[in-house]
């Protein structure tokens, strides 16, 4: 298969990686990384131990491909939207965090685009280097749930390289459950500069457990089966298991970079029909943070 990455960062590195195993892969992506991985190809370490040698570009090619994955930060989508107009696809599938990715990529484009949720973890460390940090997998099929075709067979194209994929059937309410953890987890360690293992038992777990409730009733509002209580429980499972983890706003945060808080937060308050106390605070303190920093666009919220 042929298998387009656009956003050859941390995530569309490590999936591109392991698809590169069993898959002519075409990473898009920047320079340095893209230099490194042209000349000496792309080392994965951590969990998984691999070298592969994807073809690497800085531009879309005007190429067909069965497939491409979409790993760039929700605020890229757009633009990743208009790049990938300039290639012939058959199938996108976008493995972001945050709602409305999808929407943006079936409005722009003449393929049939998916909805993926990934619990790989990635960190580009060097250019050509990506670390795998935590084994996990890819949930993908249609935005509006039920079966397709098209899915089946991007879940045996990933399966064919070694990657954990599931075909689900219920992706509204996946894509809901993992926003209700990242509305909980990512603003609330951004901002208190924890751990996600601090939510657990700490002063900060009660503002998570209430975002994620707000983001569960959101969901309900919108039709989707996710009671409170299996938001708060995913909360509290997934801060857990992840506890010596940075979460990936907070990263952001540290490294002075833009984050994900429109498509995470924003999205739960866009959304909402009535009051949303915790995630609208949260939202307007990141983005207040990103304004300061000069990181939003002039006329952005
Ligand atoms: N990392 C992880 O473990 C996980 C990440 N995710 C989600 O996956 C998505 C990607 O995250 P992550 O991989 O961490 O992010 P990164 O910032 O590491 O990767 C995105 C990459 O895409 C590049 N990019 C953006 N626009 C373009 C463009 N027009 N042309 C070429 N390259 C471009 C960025 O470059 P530049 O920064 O220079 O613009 C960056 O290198 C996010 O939605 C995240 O929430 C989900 C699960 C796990
Ligand atoms: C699951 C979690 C919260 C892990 O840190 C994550 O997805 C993120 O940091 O963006």
């Amino acid at each position: 298969m042929r298998v387009l990455v656009f956003g050859a960062g941390s995530l569309g590195s490590l999936l591109g990686g392991l698809l590169a195993r069993a898959h002519e892969v075409t990473l898009v992506g920047r320079d340095p990384h893209v230099e490194r991985v042209r000349a000496e190809g792309l080392r994965i370490a951590g969990e998984v131990s691999a070298r592969v040698e994807p073809a690497a570009t800085t531009a879309v090619p005007a190429e067909r491909f069965d497939l491409a994955l979409v790993a760039v930060k929700a605020f890229d989508t757009p633009a990743a939207a208009e790049a990938l107009g300039g290639a012939d696809l058959d199938a996108v599938l976008s493995v972001q965090n945050g709602l409305g990715n999808e929407a943006t990529l079936a409005e722009a484009l003449d393929a049939e685009v998916l909805a993926g949720t990934c619990t790989y973890g990635a960190r580009l460390t060097e250019p050509g280097v990506v670390e795998c940090t935590g084994r996990g997998e890819v949930a993908l099929g249609p935005p509006d749930g039920g079966e397709s075709p098209v899915a089946e067979s991007v879940g045996a194209t990933l399966r064919a390289a070694g990657v954990e994929a599931t075909v689900a059937g219920d992706m509204p309410r996946r894509c809901w459950e993992k926003l209700a953890v990242n509305a909980g987890i990512n603003a609330v360690t951004a901002l208190a500069r924890v751990e996600n293992g601090a939510l657990v038992d700490g002063p900060a777990g009660e503002s998570a457990r209430r975002a994620a409730r707000e983001a569960a009733r959101v969901a309900r509002d919108e039709g989707i089966d996710l009671s409170d209580g299996a938001a708060v429980e995913a909360v509290e499972r997934v801060a857990a298991a992840t506890s010596a983890n940075r979460s990936s706003m907070l990263q952001d945060v540290d490294a002075g970079s833009r984050t994900e808080i429109d498509a995470i937060n924003g999205a739960v308050v866009d959304r909402a029909d009535g009051r949303v106390p915790v995630n609208e605070t949260l939202t307007a303190l990141v983005r207040g943070w990103e304004r300061e920093r000069g990181l939003r666009e002039d006329g952005e919220k």
